[in-house]
């Protein structure tokens, strides 16, 4: 039987086509962790491991994702065999605590290497197999700009690529965020789906008197107001409000997932493959979600192709997807890391239908980009074509 014989990771910095301001940081780079595996027959298997902001959303960070795979996960999975997927990142778990990320990015690797040692695309080796083709994509309006925001909005509504727009704040006062909200929705009308995501920025108070003015201007939904741990205020904001209560950073994994739907602390689930700790986890927070009757929507962590690509392949074997997707992140890069592109037409993105995740890297690329390079740096100048 084939087994892992190599593990490599590297980090790769692409900056991106605009700042990308969130309550608690402003992006102008992502940094991807890549991880490649290479079984005894000389087949190769890709995962991403991406957090945001550095350390500023998570407890994990691009370097400590590669460490945790380079130093602790690596020889837990070297010269294991190359099916039994789930069973072997159980063992992971036992050893290795929390860090879902670098998890993440390992079992994705470990699916694409038995995806293509089957013959098979992912969707087919978790849940109850591919449901859908192609997936609704929302695009996060972050400008810091209302006018630009709008106009930013207006040319994915020209162009077919999005309509629905999720928009950063909880940096202002909540009543200039309102303002900012409510212009952007009265610009879109019924042409668009607009929501919000606080990343945690507001209190309760702030919430309570937030998501009753969202919900006047007619956002559909908030994500994430107030502290990830306040589960009890969670419930108390779901009870009091209509607009409904997205988790997302509360969200690690099926544990938080049973607590938040036994308390009735969220009416929707925004389901990260890298914060439940891998593919089958984040199935396993779809599950309850569903038991629970609580809507489901596809997250990010902002993750380019590799990591989009593997989220996509989960969220493909949803049943139901009310909330849609929002697998924009390598749309938000100036550089394009895939070989060949994602597919994004008609609102949607294609849900890769090769062996494995689907896609492989433009290797040119990752030999400019990555962050121990020894080829030169060059940089292009401008935004993406
Ligand atoms: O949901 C988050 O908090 C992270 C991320 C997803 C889209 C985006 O713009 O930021
Ligand atoms: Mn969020």
């Amino acid at each position: 039987m084939a087994s892992i014989c190599q593990v490599d990771t590297l980090i790769i910095d692409v900056p991106t086509i605009r700042p990308h301001i969130l309550a608690m940081a402003t992006m102008h780079q992502q940094s991807i962790v890549i991880v490649r595996l290479r079984d005894s027959d000389g087949i190769e298997g890709i995962g991403e491991g991406t957090t945001i902001g550095g350390l500023s959303y998570g407890e994990e960070s691009p370097e400590s994702i590669k460490l945790a795979i380079d130093t602790y996960i690596a020889p837990l999975i070297l010269n294991a065999g190359t099916v039994g997927v789930s069973a072997l990142m159980r063992r992971v778990g036992k050893m290795v605590r929390g860090n879902h990320i670098a998890k993440c990015a390992v079992e994705t690797a470990l699916l694409d290497l038995a995806g293509k040692r089957l013959g098979v695309p992912v969707s087919e080796l978790i849940g109850g197999g591919r449901v859908r083709e192609s997936l609704p994509v929302a695009w996060t309006l972050a400008s810091g700009d209302t006018a630009r925001d709008i106009a930013e909005a207006e040319a994915m509504l020209d162009q077919r690529r999005h309509r629905i727009f999720k928009l950063k704040i909880g940096k202002r006062a909540v009543a200039d965020d309102v303002a900012h909200v409510g212009a952007i929705c009265r610009a879109l009308g019924d042409r668009a789906s607009v929501r919000v995501d606080v990343n945690q920025n507001w209190d309760e108070a702030q919430a309570d008197r937030g998501m009753g003015m969202l919900f006047d201007v007619g956002v559909d939904l908030v994500e994430q107001p107030i502290a990830r741990d306040a589960l009890p205020a969670m419930a108390r904001l779901s009870a009091r409000h209509t607009i409904p209560l997205m988790a997302d950073e509360a969200l690690h994994g099926p544990r938080d997932a049973f607590a938040i739907a036994a308390t009735a602390g969220a009416r929707i689930f925004a389901v990260k493959i890298a914060q439940s700790g891998g593919l089958h986890a984040a199935n396993d927070v779809a599950r309850i979600a569903e038991a629970a009757g609580i809507g489901l929507y596809g997250g990010t962590m902002l993750e380019a192709g590799v990591g989009t690509a593997a989220s996509a392949q989960l969220f493909a074997t949803f049943p139901s997807l009310a909330w849609g997707t929002e697998l924009f992140g390598p749309l938000l890069l100036t550089e394009e890391l895939l070989a060949e592109p994602l597919a994004y037409a008609d609102f949607e993105l294609a849900v890769p239908t090769g062996p494995g995740i689907g896609v492989s890297l433009d290797e040119d690329k990752v030999a400019r980009l990555r962050r121990d390079r020894t080829a030169p740096i060059l940089h292009a100048v401008g935004g993406r074509a």
